[in-house]
């Protein structure tokens, strides 16, 4: 199984890339990294092709999945995809650079449910029957599927939610005080809202 951190958004809201943003002295892509990292996973960083160049500077070159720009699909969805046609045999375990507040018991937890010979395809949280499907496991096996979908224009939206809607699910419903680990960061005002301890720095 191979950790993904996804990078390769525009950032919009926050105005600046949110993977470059420092937290304690790293950036976010690699506080995420280190988590996955923390999995004993292989990481590798989803990054769009106008951040090649510096994501390669603080990262390398050799970590770095660029997002494939013949695929007709945007926002995560083309980093996931364009990681798995060019690992087509790797499981992923993706995880958003924004989701600053995940804990590792939590993704820990993920990694015990997840079988590779088992019926799921993907194995995420939900929160009220919310799905949260930036920090989860992904089977290649699905993510086959999702592409023939895709091919056939049978994918009905482009997006994590349809995704999820397509493959069969290990769904694990979070404790509700587990839900602030889902947090991710979008603006400065969200930043801004955070407690001391988890406050990062711009
Ligand atoms: N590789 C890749 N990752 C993406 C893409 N779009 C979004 N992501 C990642 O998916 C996660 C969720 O993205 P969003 O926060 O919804 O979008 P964003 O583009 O980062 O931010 P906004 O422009 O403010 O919407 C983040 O980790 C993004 O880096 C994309 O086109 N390619």
């Amino acid at each position: 199984m191979l950790g993904i951190v996804l990078c390769g958004g525009q950032s919009l809201r926050m105005g600046t890339d949110k993977g470059l943003l420092d937290h304690q002295n790293k950036i976010w892509a690699q506080v995420a990294a280190e988590k996955l990292a923390s999995l004993n996973l292989p990481v590798k960083f989803s990054v769009n092709p106008s951040q090649q160049e510096v994501y390669a500077a603080y990262l390398g070159k050799g970590q770095l999945i660029i997002d494939d720009t013949l695929l007709d699909v945007r926002g995560p969805l083309l980093g996931v995809l364009s990681v798995h046609l060019s690992n087509p045999e790797e499981d992923l375990f993706l995880l958003a650079c924004d989701m600053l507040l995940m804990e590792i018991r939590l993704m820990e937890k993920l990694i015990k449910l997840f079988k590779p010979d088992d019926n799921f395809e993907s194995y995420i949280f939900s929160q009220d029957s919310r799905q949260e499907p930036l920090c989860g496991i992904y089977k290649a096996k699905g993510l086959k599927k999702i592409v023939r979908l895709l091919q056939t224009n049978a994918l009905a939206r482009h997006s994590m939610k349809c995704v999820l809607s397509n493959l069969r699910i290990c769904e694990t419903t979070l404790e509700s005080q587990d839900y602030k680990y889902f947090g991710n960061f979008n603006s400065k005002e969200d930043i801004k809202g955070t407690s001391p301890d988890n406050t990062p720095k711009l």
